[in-house]
């Protein structure tokens, strides 16, 4: 399988420069499994990238939490994965729900982010991921698959891609989904990319988990055989961002 364990931390729109340096003491001195055993992102807001950058050890790399559809030019606030490139970014999130709900971003215009990122040589954290009422109407799957299409229409190299699987309802909610149901919804996304995308693609892609992970939770869920890491909000702010990168052992002795 060769799966090899993810956990990003989206630290989402929270920080000034002081916290920052300390949440960087600390991801400096923790003591983690090796990057043989787990690969780690840790991805601030666009204004602290360079000085996350040149900061953060060189076992840990960094993400941008959006960048722009295409290429730059006149799209004001925007931000190009060209310059993503340009500083040395090698990773992006794209797709996240608070972007799809908040600010409206449609399954397709995900895809073409997805698309446009990966053509300029970005890994990409694609996620996916229903609402309360989506669940309750009984249409995950449906609602997770129609996400991942439109992203998987649009390229056909998925080497440099990591799906996370993000229920809006366990989104800084503190109700995480159990692990039970992290699984039956990882499972289906890998049968939808076997059957859609190829079987290779869906014994080789991450599926990862996002939604309230914290240190208490993280061993359970990791424990889940088609979770492959997590992607975490609060938690990723806070000394447990530490404890959670260590869950990747319990694959490792699985
Ligand atoms: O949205 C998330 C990560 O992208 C999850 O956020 P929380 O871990 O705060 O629930």
């Amino acid at each position: 399988m060769g799966r090899k364990f993810f956990v990003g931390g989206n630290w989402k729109c929270n920080g000034t420069s002081e916290e920052v340096k300390k949440i960087l003491t600390t991801l400096n001195e923790g003591k983690v499994p090796s990057q043989d055993v787990v690969e780690v992102v840790v991805s601030p807001p666009f204004v602290f990238l360079p000085l996350v950058k040149s900061s953060l050890r060189p076992d840990f790399h960094v993400a941008a939490q959006n960048c722009w559809v295409k290429k730059g030019g006149a799209f004001t606030g925007e931000v190009s994965a060209e310059m993503l490139v340009n500083l040395g970014i090698p990773w992006v999130i794209l797709g996240h729900s608070e972007r799809r709900l908040i600010l409206n971003e449609s399954n397709e215009f995900v895809g073409d982010k997805v698309a446009y990122a990966l053509s300029q040589g970005l890994k990409v954290i694609a996620c996916v991921g229903e609402t309360l009422e989506q669940r309750e109407s009984g249409s995950t799957v449906e609602v997770v698959s129609a996400q991942t299409k439109a992203i998987a229409e649009r390229f056909s190299n998925w080497a440099n891609v990591v799906l996370a699987y993000e229920p809006v309802w366990a989104i800084g909610t503190g109700k995480v989904a159990s692990p039970a149901q992290a699984q039956e919804v990882h499972a289906e996304l890998r049968k939808w990319l076997q059957a859609n995308v190829s079987p290779d693609v869906a014994a080789t892609t991450r599926i990862i988990y996002g939604g309230s992970v914290s240190g208490a939770n993280s061993k359970e869920l990791a424990g889940q055989p088609d979770v492959d890491g997590f992607l975490v909000g609060g938690a990723s702010l806070k000394p447990e961002f530490i404890d959670i990168i260590k869950s990747a052992e319990v694959k490792k002795s699985a």
